[in-house]
């Protein structure tokens, strides 16, 4: 494979492809759709389900950003609070041109059951923007990134919802937001939001929490269906946070990472890539392989055989189009949303086993509830505690899930929502909001 050094400034055509196979398949009617099954099997009166199928706030906001050339542009954004019953709303802030209300609403709805089969004290949230980060220089990106902030004040806080990075965010857009909430309530609130930097309070091991908790899934399920990880060859889809600190560790773990993509295409070697020389290589949105000759598309990749493919970028990927042409054995979603909800069925009529977004991308959420523990302590943990607690986390999480699968002999995608929806549904009937009997032992005297 050759390597050159080239500049890609646009987005390709393969991406508008790939998101508009996802506009066949509404993400929220997905959420619905399975929410539904879910509160069906746990027998749940209908104002459950009812109260659960949208999100309980939803906010769309317009922020004006004064441009570096002078001209004012008017950004849209968004934030989504699924169900504060259980606690506060959590859940990060996209950044991208193809951001829509339902995905930002069906994102919030994820959230809620990662948080309830995680056992975390909180509710789902979720913001995004429309824009291109990609195009936009830093100051034009910290304006808009405060501007954000000031929008949607009245709904956030420490107790009330706490954003989070998601994709084309980082620390330094969580520190711009930090310091921007602290000028508008005229205090230090750390706990306000989190995957901040470390020196503003943010979590040792956070930035690699996700594709930890991918990895100790991936474990997992390895033992389950007897694969040997090392040695094993591995598929990735998208080489940001996520992607390309779970292709390091896979690589430190002896496994073959033969393909990773990014927005512009993928690159795909059989012998094995060299993972640490892209890591060093990666810009700072997760971008790499412009810096090849030879490259092939996403769809390309998706297809290429392999026994692990992790699907690490955006939602709508695996489609009813790709489906049957998928050649894994286990597929582990560390994007949210990447195989719809027909995929998933014909992949598991093919045998193909799919470890579901909210129990594998879980660790990113668990790292930012102990972020802000540590915040409102003002106590910080070492790094190996940190990863000790997301390990045990992630662990029961998994049991809990696989255990609900056997138990109602379901799909891991299913099982985890009826794990999930478990805690909020509770919350909710406690706090009376809608009929219900609450489990032996749940209400004290
Ligand atoms: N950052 C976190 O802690 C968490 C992230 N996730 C999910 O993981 C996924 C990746 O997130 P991050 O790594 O944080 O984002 P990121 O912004 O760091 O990286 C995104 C990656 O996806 C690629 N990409 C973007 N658009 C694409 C397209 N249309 N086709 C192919 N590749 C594309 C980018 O080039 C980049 O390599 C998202 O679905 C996100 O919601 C889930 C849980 C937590
Ligand atoms: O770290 C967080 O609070 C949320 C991360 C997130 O947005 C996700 O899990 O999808």
């Amino acid at each position: 494979m050759t390597v050159h050094s080239g500049k890609h400034v646009t987005t390709t055509q393969e991406t508008q492809a790939a998101r508009q196979g996802a506009a066949e398949d509404n993400p929220l009617i997905a959420f619905q759709e399975l929410l539904k099954e879910a509160a069906d099997l746990l027998r749940y009166p209908g104002p459950v389900y009812e109260l659960l199928k949208d999100p309980i706030r939803f906010l769309e906001v317009k922020i004006p950003v004064r441009m570096d050339n002078g001209t004012t542009q008017i950004f849209t954004g968004y934030r989504s609070q699924h169900n504060d019953a259980v606690g506060p709303t959590k859940g990060g802030i996209r950044f991208h041109p193809e951001v829509t209300p339902d995905e930002v609403k069906a994102l919030s709805g994820w959230m809620s059951l990662k948080c309830g089969i995680t056992d975390l004290p909180y509710g789902g949230g979720k913001g995004g923007v429309v824009c291109d980060p990609r195009s936009m220089s830093f100051g034009e990106l910290e304006r808009l990134s405060r501007g954000y902030v000031r929008a949607i004040s009245q709904l956030v806080g420490p107790s009330k919802d706490i954003p989070a990075p998601d994709v084309f965010t980082n620390a330094q857009i969580m520190a711009w937001m930090a310091d921007e909430y602290d000028h508008i309530r005229e205090n230090d609130s750390p706990s306000f939001i989190t995957g901040k930097p470390i020196i503003l309070g943010g979590s040792l091991g956070r930035e690699t929490a996700t594709s930890k908790g991918v990895l100790y899934t991936l474990k997992l399920t390895s033992e389950q269906i007897g694969l040997q990880l090392r040695g094993a060859r591995v598929i990735i889809q998208g080489f940001g946070n996520v992607g390309s600190h779970l292709a390091q560790m896979l690589h430190e773990e002896g496994a073959k990472v033969i393909g990773i993509s990014d927005v512009f295409g993928a690159v795909y070697d059989e012998r094995g890539l060299d993972i640490p020389d892209l890591m060093e290589r990666r810009d700072s949105f997760g971008a790499v392989t412009h810096l090849f000759r030879e490259t092939i598309t996403n769809k390309e990749l998706l297809e290429k055989e392999c026994d692990v493919l992790v699907p690490a970028a955006l939602g709508g990927q695996i489609t009813e189009a790709n489906a049957d042409r998928i050649r894994c054995r286990v597929i582990v979603e560390a994007a949210n949303g990447p195989t719809t909800r027909e995929a998933t069925k014909r992949l598991a009529e093919r045998g193909i086993l799919v470890v579901p977004d909210i129990l594998a991308n879980s660790g990113g959420v668990i790292v930012s509830y102990f972020e802000w523990v540590q915040n409102n302590q003002g106590l910080y943990w070492p790094e190996e505690e940190v990863d000790g607690k997301l390990k045990e986390k992630i662990e029961k999480s998994f049991r809990k899930v696989y255990q609900t699968s056997q138990q109602y002999g379901i799909d891991m995608r299913t099982a985890a929502y009826v794990a999930g929806v478990r805690k909020l549904a509770e919350a909710s009937i406690a706090r009376g909001w809608v009929p219900g009997v609450l489990p032996a032992g749940l209400m004290q005297k």
